[in-house]
């Protein structure tokens, strides 16, 4: 009888319990869904949302080649699309005319919370950080990327990129993933030109390097769509942890020797010496002004009147020509004599520009590499292109001939079109934003996403947005369209900073490698199986064949 009574009150405690818990849930529900960011947020158009779960549950059963499908199947929703992530709300964007509201404003510049999951890596570096250090830091590294600075890389980028067609070699005949050696090359080049270190050892550096970030980049994606690993305190516990912990070990000892040799080098230089140095690049780069065409020119030639940010408004004259140095040497001068910089912010820039300059251009020469196997009749052109600037001759790829190279440019700027390696543009709003397409609200605090491979095949904008046609960059097509409707390096004043060192390396890389081979492929482009790694990428591998140009002399080469 004893043992029922128990029972009963047991019974009776956990039934009292389940209604305390329920009528929890719910009144937190019922005060959730009456906040002012779920109330705009549910105003807009978007998938069903569960209670507590928001949208998440649609992420949690897919993998990240996944991801890029389910997002495009929400065609549905029209050019906003709202999703909740538990109660927080994110608002992707697809026009450009909203587009412009945001990557314009000199207020929403600050990056959704996900980029925290960058932090352990890039710290507090150009890509994340925000406010004054922002500001400041672009200020100091905006001028590094100048053109007449860009202009001293092309020797550096032409030796490189004659290295990965020697290397190229061993792969003649064979079906390859061009993304590996694409990876190490973009990296050896950016040791070289903007970190100013030469050689030694860079090969293998490069490629580990690269090999460590890419799978890095898979980690932090999938913290960003995986609602365990979101959460700090539970990610600690994860086998990602620790595989993330031995791959910053690697990332961050190439980084540091990075500094650490050129710190020794520059600490062994007399002053004049520095002085000689700023001489020697103002010197170069006047020669290579004279050589070249004038540099008012010059900032249209290649760049088009697409984006309109700082980089095209650094004054000739800003900081004078002799004051110009490249992006390390700058930083460690700064750190020398004001103290501008401290050796903590040094590193995480350094961590930045790796990244940043390194994986997207791998991603963007892949692509292209892929789109002019498939597209014989366009490699061609390319070609043709290449043979009237070069002819037969294998005369090394100089500044002037980059400005030429015309045709190659529109395939470079089509293939960023359709495959933009940045598959996601992300911020986190100040304050309201009414959107113009729309009669919505998105409420401060939201977390603004746009993403360009959506917004680059926008019908209204590109009649077959599906097709690879470089003549969608025609100068007249370019004059007469939106000029947020191009936005791989995004736009405004928190574009890419690199724009114009990455189109230029892709300029002279590209070039090299058509120049001694031809590009084959036995896939169509319904063959990619595309995911987003933080960049996006083929998960088949960016597989291509390539045949000498040159049957008789290829040994050689
Ligand atoms: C095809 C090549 C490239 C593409 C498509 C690309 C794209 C982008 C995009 C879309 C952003 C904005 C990201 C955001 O707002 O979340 C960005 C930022 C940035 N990029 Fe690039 N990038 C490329 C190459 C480079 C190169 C070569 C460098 C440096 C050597 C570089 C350095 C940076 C930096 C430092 C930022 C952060 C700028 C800031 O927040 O002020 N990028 N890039």
């Amino acid at each position: 009888m004893e043992i029922l009574t128990e029972t009963l009150h047991l019974e009776t405690a956990v039934f009292y319990s389940l209604i305390a818990v329920t009528t929890t849930l719910v009144a937190l529900h019922f005060y959730m869904e009456n906040t002012r960011m779920v109330r705009l947020g549910n105003k807009l158009p978007g998938p069903k949302v569960v209670p507590f779960f928001g949208n998440v549950l649609i992420t949690l059963r897919l993998q990240p080649s996944q991801i890029v499908e389910e997002l495009f199947k929400h065609d549905i929703y029209g050019p906003v699309i709202r999703v909740f992530i538990g109660y927080k709300l994110a608002v992707a964007l697809c026009h450009p005319r909203d587009i412009e509201v945001i990557l314009n404003s000199t207020e929403h510049i600050d990056k959704s919370p996900e980029y925290r999951f960058f932090k352990p890596w890039l710290g507090d570096g150009l890509l994340i950080s925000t406010g004054e250090k922002w500001r400041s830091h672009r200020k100091i590294i905006a001028p590094t990327f100048h053109l007449n600075i860009l202009k001293t890389f092309v020797p550096l980028f032409y030796e490189n990129s004659r290295d990965l067609v020697i290397r190229l070699r061993d792969q003649v005949g064979k079906e390859f993933d061009c993304h590996d050696y694409l990876a190490a090359v973009t990296v050896n080049i950016l040791l070289d030109t903007v970190m100013g270190v030469r050689k030694t050892e860079k090969r293998k550096d490069g490629y580990n390097y690269a090999m460590a970030v890419m799978k890095l980049c898979e980690i932090i994606h999938r913290r960003t769509y995986n609602a365990v690993l979101r959460f700090d305190f539970l990610f600690k516990f994860s086998q990602y942890a620790k595989e993330q912990l031995n791959l910053l070990n690697v990332i961050h000892g190439l980084t540091s020797r990075v500094i650490k040799r050129k710190k020794e080098k520059m600490y062994m230089e007399i002053s004049s010496n520095i002085e000689d140095k700023q001489t020697e690049i103002s010197k170069e780069t006047t020669a290579s002004m004279k050589n070249d065409t004038n540099i008012n020119d010059q900032h249209k030639v290649g760049q088009e009147n697409y984006v309109r940010d700082d980089l095209d408004e650094i004054d000739e004259n800003d900081v004078g020509e002799k004051k110009r140095l490249a992006f390390l040497d700058l930083l460690l001068e700064l750190s020398k004599n004001g103290a501008k910089l401290t050796d903590e912010e040094i590193q995480e820039e350094v961590d930045t520009i790796m990244f940043e300059g390194h994986d997207t251009t791998a991603a963007g020469s892949s692509f292209t590499l892929c789109l002019l196997g498939i597209h014989q009749d366009v490699q061609e052109r390319v070609y043709e292109e290449l043979m009237g600037i070069f002819g037969e001759s294998n005369r090394p790829c100089t500044f002037q001939d980059t400005l030429e190279m015309k045709y190659l440019e529109r395939v470079i700027f089509e293939s960023l079109r359709l495959y933009s390696p940045v598959p996601a543009i992300a911020r986190e709003l100040k304050k309201d934003v009414r959107i113009v397409t729309g009669n919505y609200v998105i409420p401060k605090g939201t977390a603004i996403v746009i993403p360009p491979y959506k917004v680059h095949r926008l019908e209204e904008f590109y009649p077959n947005p599906n097709v690879f046609d470089p003549d969608n960059f025609l100068p007249e097509k370019m004059r007469n369209r939106h000029y947020y409707s191009f936005i791989p390096f995004s736009a405004g004043p928190r574009s890419c900073v690199g724009r114009k060192y990455a189109i230029l390396k892709l300029k002279v890389l590209l070039s090299t490698i058509l120049r001694n081979y031809k590009i084959l492929s036995d896939l169509t482009e319904k063959d990619f199986r595309l995911t987003i790694d933080i960049i996006l990428k083929r998960d088949d591998g960016f597989r291509i064949k390539i045949e000498p140009r040159n049957k008789n002399n290829w040994q050689a080469l």
